[in-house]
This record gives C-alpha cells, structure tokens and sequence, in this order.
C-alpha cells in the first residue's frame, strides 16, 4: 500500500511577483504528489500583491477549495505554521533595477541584474531584505526550510552562509535547468529529466562537463556539434518559444562564441558578459535596458492576465505560461518533504565538492536532495581557466558581503574594481559613487 503524504503549508515571500502565479499554478497541478494543507502569500508592498492575490484567490476556489489560502503583509500571520517559504523578492523593484543597468552604462560599462556592477548593486540591496525573511522564519516556524530564487543568488549565498550558517536556506537558480531543457530539445529527448549532468561553477557563472541519457550514453558530442553552430538558440530546429524576447534569442544565440572558448564543456549563458563585456555594452540601449523590457513585457503580460481573472471572476481560461522555474522549485520542495533523493544542482558551500577550489566558496553543483537538505557530488578537479575566472569572480562575491557586514567603501570599491567586467578602478570608483547615491534608501551607510 503506498503511504500516505502529509500535506504541506507553504508561504511564497514576495506574492508580488511575476513569478507567484505560475509556482501556484504548477503546486496546484502536483497536489497528488505534493499535497497542501495551506497556501500563503506575503509581501511587504501590500498594492503590488494585491493584483496577484486576487486573482490567486480565484484560481484557488476553483481549482482547490480545500487549501486554507492568505495573502497578508504581516510576518507573524505569513510566516507562522509553515513548512517552506518559497522566497523571490526584489529589493527595490524595477525601479532600482533600471539604475543598476543604467548607471554602468553611462561609463560604457554593461549593467546587468546579476552580473558585474549591477549585481553587486542589487546583492547590496537584497542581502538585508533575504536575512530579514530567515529570521522571520526561524522566530515563527523554526522547522521550516526556505527555497530563495531571490537574486543576485551568489551573493545572497554567501550571505546567509556567513551570517546564518544555520539557517535551512536552499539558494536555486532556474538558468541551468532552462538551459537543459533546451538540451533536451536539441537531442530530440522528451524533457530534461532524461539526462544526467555534471557541472560545477558559481551560480551564472558555470560550466557543464558530462550530460548522458538514463542509459549513461554520453551525450556531448551532439550538443557540441550543435551548439558550435547555434549556442542554446533553438531557432534552426524552429523550435524556440515565441514569448521569448529578442535579448534573451540574442543571448542564447552568443552561447556558441563562448562555447569556442573551451570546447571541453558547455558553457551557462551569462558567460558572455564577462568574455564579452564591451559587445554587451555596445549591444546595449541606454536609455532602454532589459528591465524596461520587462516592465513592457512579463509585468504587463502577468499583471494583465491576473487583473483578467479578477474582472471575470474565473481564471477557468487563463493562458498563464508554467515552466522550468516553477517545476524545479515544485521538485525541490518535494525532495525535501518525502526525502524523494533526486538530483539536483544547487548552490552550497564547496566543502571539497571541486578538490582544487576554495573551501567555503558557495558554488553551485549537482547535490542528491532528501528530507535533511542536499548531499553535495564531488565535481574532482578543475582546470586552471575555470579556476582562475572563479577565484576573480569569488572574490568580488565575498568583497560584496564583507562591504556591507562591515559598511565598508574600501571593500565594496575593490569588489566593483575586482570584477572582470569593469574596466579599471578609476571607472569602479565612478559607477560605486553613482550607485551609492541611487541607492540611499537601500545600502548600509558605508564609512
Ligand atoms: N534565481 C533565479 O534563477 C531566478 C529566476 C527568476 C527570478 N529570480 C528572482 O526572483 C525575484 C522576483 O523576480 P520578479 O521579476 O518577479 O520581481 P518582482 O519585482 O515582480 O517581484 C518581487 C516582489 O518582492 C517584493 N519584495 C521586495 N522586497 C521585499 C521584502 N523585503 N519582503 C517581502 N517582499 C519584498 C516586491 O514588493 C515584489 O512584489 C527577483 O529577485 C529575481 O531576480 C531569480
Ligand atoms: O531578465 P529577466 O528578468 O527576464 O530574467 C533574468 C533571469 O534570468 C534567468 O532566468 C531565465 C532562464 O535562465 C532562461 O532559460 C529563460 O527561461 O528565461 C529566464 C528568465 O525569464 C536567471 O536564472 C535568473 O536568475 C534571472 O533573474
Ligand atoms: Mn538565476
């Protein structure tokens, strides 16, 4: 007889977001596999859940009735009598993500959400809002694990290992599985859960070395062949989604320049932007930069489609798109819940995992997930060009994190001067004061 699962309740933090609707929607379909008991949501910025919550609330009596359902903008109601709290949040919203892609490009320089100067803005600004989030959780349900998609997930990482090396925070990101799915297709396989991977790096910031069917037949070669050609760009198979938007086409097509850089491994995406630092600027629009795209896309497109819902009260025809990001956060939730063992990359503390790199580094690798958190796999040694970009690009982390626990400007302008993407540190020292100013209401004050 098979065992009965014990029903979850969860809480995703920052219900705001473009994301909340489609993570409910792939939880709603999972209920025989990941049952629920109780479903919440919580953001500090009550007018911006409110659009989601509605039509959440729709979604819920018509598809679940029996799942307990609360948005709310107090900690104690959120966060108390929960299993897992899915968090996403963005510190200061579109509007400081403009400025950290903006400010960089005024000195040439890329401005990235994640990447160089303005990940390091947005890691600033997110580190205090992701601790506030575990401290919420262990003062009202010390049990629960936390799954934090929140950006600039490496620096995050870092954060909560040095100042909450206890806390059960799972850091993920969603850009390795969308990139496998990808695979999938290129080898004509049904999903990405057919292949098994190896990779190692930092998070944004990897390599793949071995992608094999369940059979253990090796796959690279056929990956290689083509993404020689195209990188990740699934247009030649005629294949790629249509919501996709022409930055993220482009950035997928630029994979197969990075690729060439070491034919050896498959390269993540976000490479480029530090292999190729001045064609993404030059590539880029000053005065209308990805987070306008997304504004004038994903927002309206899922902000619209909630406010629908709302206006007709059924989502009984709602188009909502659910995908790779939903389904990974749903997977890891239920490894953890019934100890299912699965395979998973997440981004943990090296601890040995690559022989030959920084011990307490947080990278990200394949870990086997059960109900006492992930098992790391030993990724063996690297080779001195990946270790190398690391180390530079560790550093930069790590200088993010001590900056703000010691409010330090001497830190904070040698991790803007240590990242490959910024020019020089008289450059570094203009983006940082640029920043500082734009992000008053956000960073330590620095001395
Ligand atoms: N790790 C990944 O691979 C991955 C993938 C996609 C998105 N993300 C991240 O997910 C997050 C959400 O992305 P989005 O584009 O939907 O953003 P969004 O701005 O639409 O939503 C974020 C929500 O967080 C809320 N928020 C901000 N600070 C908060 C706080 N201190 N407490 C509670 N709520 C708070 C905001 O009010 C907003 O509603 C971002 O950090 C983004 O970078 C990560
Ligand atoms: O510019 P955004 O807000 O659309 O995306 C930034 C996020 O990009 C990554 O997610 C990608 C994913 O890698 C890709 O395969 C495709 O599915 O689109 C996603 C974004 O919509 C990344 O992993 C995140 O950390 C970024 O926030
Ligand atoms: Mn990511």
């Amino acid at each position: 007889m098979t065992k009965k699962l014990k029903p979850q309740s969860i809480v995703i933090a920052g219900g705001g977001s473009t994301y909340t609707p489609e993570i409910i929607l792939m939880l709603l379909d999972n209920t025989d596999t990941l049952p629920i008991r109780k479903l919440k949501i919580y953001d500090n910025n009550e007018e911006r859940q409110k659009i989601v919550a509605d039509a959440v609330e729709i979604i819920l009596k018509e598809k679940a009735p029996n799942i307990e359902y609360l948005a709310t903008t107090d900690p104690e109601e959120a966060f108390s009598d929960v299993d897992f709290v899915m968090a996403h949040i963005r510190v200061g919203l579109y509007e400081m993500r403009e400025q950290d892609e903006k400010i960089p490009l005024k000195y040439g320089v890329i401005g990235q959400e994640t990447c160089g100067p303005g990940g390091i803005a947005y890691g600033m600004r997110s580190i205090g809002g992701v601790l506030e989030l575990v401290d919420y959780m262990e003062q009202y349900s010390p049990d629960a694990w936390m799954l934090n998609y929140s950006n600039p997930a490496a620096i995050v990482a870092e954060a909560t290992r040095r100042l909450r090396p206890n806390a059960k925070i799972l850091n993920i990101c969603d850009m390795p599985i969308g990139l496998e799915s990808r695979m999938a297709k290129i080898l004509g396989l049904n999903s990405r859960k057919d292949m098994d991977v190896r990779y190692y790096g930092l998070n944004h910031f990897g390599w793949w070395t071995d992608v094999r069917d369940k059979e253990g037949n090796d796959l690279m070669p056929k990956l290689k062949e083509y993404i020689s050609q195209n990188g990740y760009s699934l247009e030649a198979l005629g294949t790629d989604p249509k919501e996709n938007d022409p930055s993220w086409m482009y950035t997928f097509r630029k994979a197969k320049d990075v690729y060439e850089l070491d034919p050896n491994t498959l390269p993540n995406t976000y490479l480029k932007y530090y292999f190729f630092p001045d064609e993404a600027a030059q590539h880029s629009n000053p005065n209308y930069t990805r987070a306008n795209e997304v504004i004038d896309g994903r927002e309206k497109r899922v902000f619209g489609e909630c406010m629908r819902i709302t206006d007709m009260k059924t989502a009984k025809d709602t188009n909502f798109h659910i995908g790779d990001h939903a389904s990974y956060i749903v997977d890891l939730t239920r490894a953890i819940a019934y100890n299912t063992h699965e395979r998973m990359l997440l981004i943990v503390p090296n601890n040995g995992s690559i022989v030959n790199f920084e011990p307490t580094a947080m990278v990200e690798i394949p870990c086997i997930v059960g109900s006492n958190g992930p098992e790391p796999l030993t990724q063996g040694e690297i080779p001195r060009f990946q270790k190398g970009l690391m180390e530079q690009q560790v550093a930069v982390e790590k200088l993010v994190v001590e900056a703000w626990i010691e409010k330090s400007y001497q830190k904070l302008w040698q991790a803007f001067a240590a990242s490959k993407i910024v020019p020089n540190a008289a450059v570094a020292k203009e983006i940082l004061d640029d920043m500082i100013e734009a992000n008053k209401e956000y960073w330590p004050e620095l001395k």
